[in-house]
């Protein structure tokens, strides 16, 4: 079992309840829609995931490790093993595709060698070949969200979460990401998608987990019954 929530609320210090007594357990290698209209509680659950908020109530386990009672210095590794891909890229503007996937690496303190091997792996992997040297002010959307999920991979982490990743592109690119999506799923990454976009989810026909006010109102293994 890769993730296991028991019983996780949020409560914000402005006293939104944001999540609300949420349980769920994800397996390794699975690929996973999470919708519900806004503020739902979609943001606030994948934030749990990296430690960037932490639960009110609840118990959360990551491969195993309880990450509500981490210490300080476990949460860097923790964030390592999960690449984060978001709706408007979070590209460096002033950095090329190369150097914005190389930085990621540089971050977590990986020799120079690795990274230029890895770098040259990922951005083949995303079908990014001859445009390394472009900065994301030349590239078109898809080819800028190709580029984050090239950096979101390059540190090869255990679960990849994508914040509505296709929410500024249109359906054909929209495409084009999923099939990108469910390829590095099928070579083995636990893939997470917070999404609007029905379309997409119900062509998918992957599991999909649905939040209403905070809560799982459904967790349906083909999505048919939800979107
Ligand atoms: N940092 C915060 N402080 C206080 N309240 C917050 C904070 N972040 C989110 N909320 C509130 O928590 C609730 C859930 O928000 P969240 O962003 O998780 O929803 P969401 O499902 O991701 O919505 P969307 O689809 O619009 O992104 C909302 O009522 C929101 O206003």
């Amino acid at each position: 079992m890769l993730v296991q929530f028991y019983n996780v609320s949020k409560i914000y210090s402005n006293g939104v309840k944001a999540l609300d007594d949420v349980s769920l357990k994800i397996e390794r290698g699975e690929f996973l829609f999470l919708m519900g209209p806004s503020g739902a509680g979609k943001s606030t659950l994948i934030k749990l995931f990296f430690r960037e908020e932490v639960p009110t109530r609840g118990q959360i386990f990551i491969a195993s490790r309880s990450i509500v009672r981490m210490k300080r210095s476990e949460v860097p590794p923790l964030r390592r093993n999960i690449g984060i891909i978001f709706q408007d890229f979070k590209l460096l503007e002033n950095k090329t595709a190369s150097e914005n996937i190389a930085f990621a690496m540089e971050v977590v303190g990986a020799n120079p060698k690795e990274i230029r091997q890895r770098v040259a792996e990922v951005i083949e992997m995303v079908g990014l070949k001859g445009r390394e040297n472009s900065f994301p002010g030349e590239l078109s959307g898809g080819e800028q969200q190709r580029v984050g999920i090239a950096r979101a991979l390059a540190n090869r982490p255990l679960l990849l979460i994508a914040d509505e990743p296709t929410g500024n592109l249109d359906i054909d690119i929209s495409r084009e990401i999923m099939e990108l999506l469910f390829d590095i799923n099928r070579k083995g990454t636990t893939v997470i998608m917070a999404t609007h976009a029905r379309e997409l989810v119900k062509a998918a026909r992957k599991r999909v987990i649905l939040l209403d006010k905070g809560r799982v109102i459904a967790d349906n293994p083909n999505g048919e019954s939800i979107v």
